[in-house]
C-alpha cells in the first residue's frame, strides 16, 4: 500500500524530532501501521537544516503553513508550530479540508479543544493530541483506552518538564532560578513564553485536558486555579525537608459530590511517595481509579524525542484508523461527545486542603496563643509547629506550621487576621499540602 502522506507544520525541538523518528524508525513504524507514514511537505519560518536528521527525505519544504492544509495529497496534518494563531486557522482548515489533525499544542486544545473537536466530528476526521500532555507519556492513552472501565476519582500529576527542572536543580545543586530557567529552555522544554512554565499556565493547559478525559466534561481551562513556582524559596524548601516532605508542582483534579477540584500550584508531598522522588525533566502523573485504585505513570515530559514518541504514536493510530467508521473510534474527550457532563469545577475558596504555613513573629509571650486561637477560631487545627532560629540581626523568628485539612476559605480569612497582627511581620507564605493517599 502506499505510503500515508503527511504534512508537518513547524521544524523546531519537537518537528526536528518527529522527522528524526520517523526516519529511524520508518520499517518498524510500517509494520505496525501496516503502511509507510513520510512526510511529503513541510512548512516553518525558521528551522536547523544541519540538526535534523531525517530532513532529506521530505520532498518539499517551504515556508507558508496554510499551503501545507490545502495541500491535496495531504492525509495528515501535524502541527507543531504552537501558539493561538495562526494555529487555531490552520487545525480548522485543516479539518474543513478533511484532513486528520495531530498536535502537540496543549494550548490550543485546553482553550479550543471543544470547537476543534466539534469541527472533527462534523467533518469525521480524528485529531490526536497525545504528545500535548505530560510529552512521551502515554497518558491520554492511557485515560481513554486503558482505564476505561473505572470511575476515576482524581488525578495528580507533576506535567510541567520545565517547572519540575527548576525546582530539582535549586533543591539539589541550590542553583538560581534564573540560571536553571535559561538552561530549561537552551534544552528547547520551555515554551515559547516561558512563564507558561514557571506560573503554571502550561501545567493548567495539560491539567484541564486530563480532567476532561477522567471525568467525561468539556474542557474549562478558564476555571482552572493557577499559581506558579517563582515564589518558592530555599528557605520553604528547606524546612520542608526537614519536615519529611518535598515541594513539587502539582496539578490535581479530583471529583466529588461539590463539582470538580481543577488547581495547580506548589504542593508538599511526603517525600516517601514515589511521585515525590519524580526529578529533573521527568513527569508523573498519579490515576486513582476505583476499579484499579491508583496508578502511576512516569517518563520525559519535555524534549525533542520523548514528545515527537508521542506524535509518532498519534500518526500511527489514525494511519491505522483511517478506514474505520467515525462513528467507531475512541472519542476525543474519552466519553462519547452526547454524554459529557456538566458537572461544575469548584471555587477554589471552597477546596479542602492541608496548609504548610509559614511566617515571621516577635519571640514574645502570648503571640503563639494568639496565631494559635486565630486558627482555632477558623476551625483549623495544628499538626505540627516549629520556631526556628531567628536570622543574624532579626527581632522576629520564622514559624512553621503544618494544619489539618480545611476549606481554603477559612484559611483566607485566618491568614488576614494574622498577617493583621502587631507582632506579624510582613506576609504569611502558605503552600498546600497533599498526601496522595485516599
Ligand atoms: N518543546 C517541548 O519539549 C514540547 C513542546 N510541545 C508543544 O509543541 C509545540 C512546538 O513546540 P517546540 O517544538 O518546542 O517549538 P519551537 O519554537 O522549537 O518550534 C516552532 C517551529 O514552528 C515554526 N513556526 C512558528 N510559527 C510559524 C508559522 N506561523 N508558520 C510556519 N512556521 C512557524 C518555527 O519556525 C519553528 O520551526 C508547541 O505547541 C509546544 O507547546 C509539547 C510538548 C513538549
Ligand atoms: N514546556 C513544556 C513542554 C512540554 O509540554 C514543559 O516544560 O513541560
Ligand atoms: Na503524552
Amino acid at each position: 500500500m502506499e505510503p500515508v502522506k503527511v504534512g508537518l507544520l513547524g521544524l523546531g525541538t519537537v518537528g526536528g524530532g518527529t522527522v528524526t523518528v520517523l526516519s529511524r524508525n520508518a520499517a518498524e513504524i510500517a509494520r505496525r501501521a501496516g503502511r509507510g507514514i513520510e512526510i511529503s511537505h513541510a512548512a516553518a519560518r525558521d528551522y536547523d537544516p544541519e540538526h535534523i536528521e531525517g530532513l532529506e527525505a521530505i520532498t518539499r519544504i517551504g515556508s507558508d503553513a496554510f499551503a501545507v492544509v490545502e495541500d491535496p495529497e495531504v492525509r495528515i496534518v501535524v502541527e507543531l508550530i504552537g501558539g493561538y494563531s495562526p494555529a487555531l486557522e490552520l487545525v480548522l482548515k485543516a479539518i474543513e479540508n478533511g484532513k486528520h489533525v495531530v498536535t502537540a499544542n496543549k494550548a490550543l486544545i485546553a482553550r479550543h479543544g471543544n470547537e476543534i473537536f466539534a469541527a472533527a466530528r462534523e467533518r469525521g476526521v480524528m485529531v490526536g493530541f497525545e504528545a500535548a500532555v505530560a510529552g512521551g507519556i502515554p497518558i491520554i492513552k492511557a485515560l481513554r483506552e486503558g482505564l476505561a472501565a473505572n470511575h476515576i476519582e482524581w488525578i495528580a500529576g507533576i506535567i510541567n518538564g520545565t517547572g519540575n527542572f527548576i525546582l530539582t536543580e535549586m533543591r539539589d545543586k541550590g542553583r538560581d532560578f534564573a540560571d536553571v530557567l535559561a538552561e530549561a529552555q537552551a534544552l528547547g522544554y520551555a515554551e515559547a513564553d516561558p512563564t507558561f512554565d514557571v506560573e503554571g499556565i502550561d501545567a493548567a493547559h495539560k491539567l484541564t485536558i486530563l480532567s476532561s478525559l477522567a471525568f467525561g466534561v468539556p474542557l474549562q481551562f478558564e476555571r482552572c486555579f493557577t499559581e506558579g513556582i517563582s515564589k518558592v524559596g530555599a528557605l520553604d524548601v528547606a524546612y520542608a525537608a526537614e519536615l519529611g516532605y518535598r515541594i513539587k508542582h502539582l496539578g490535581i483534579t479530583r471529583r466529588s459530590e461539590d463539582g470538580i477540584e481543577l488547581r495547580v500550584h506548589p504542593t508538599l508531598i511526603p517525600e516517601r511517595r514515589l511521585i515525590a522522588n519524580v526529578d529533573g525533566v521527568m513527569n508523573a502523573v498519579l490515576v486513582k481509579g476505583d476499579a484499579v485504585g491508583p496508578t502511576l505513570y512516569y517518563g520525559a515530559g519535555a524534549g525533542a524525542l520523548p514528545t515527537a514518541s508521542a506524535v509518532v504514536a498519534d500518526l500511527v493510530d489514525v494511519t491505522r484508523a483511517l478506514t474505520t467508521d467515525p462513528n467507531n473510534r475512541v472519542p476525543h474527550l474519552a466519553f462519547q461527545p452526547d454524554e459529557l457532563a456538566d458537572t461544575p469545577v469548584m471555587p477554589m475558596e471552597a477546596v479542602q486542603t492541608a496548609y504548610y504555613l509559614r511566617l515571621a513573629a516577635l519571640d514574645q509571650p502570648g503571640v503563639m496563643a494568639r496565631i494559635a486561637s486565630i486558627l482555632g477560631e477558623q476551625g483549623i487545627s495544628i499538626e505540627a509547629i516549629k520556631q526556628k532560629e531567628p536570622e543574624e540581626g532579626q527581632t522576629h523568628v520564622p514559624l512553621v506550621m503544618l494544619t489539618h485539612r480545611v476549606v481554603e476559605r477559612q484559611m483566607n480569612e485566618a491568614i488576614a487576621r494574622i498577617e493583621a497582627l502587631d507582632s506579624v511581620q510582613g506576609e504569611v507564605t502558605r503552600i498546600r499540602m497533599e498526601t496522595l493517599s485516599g
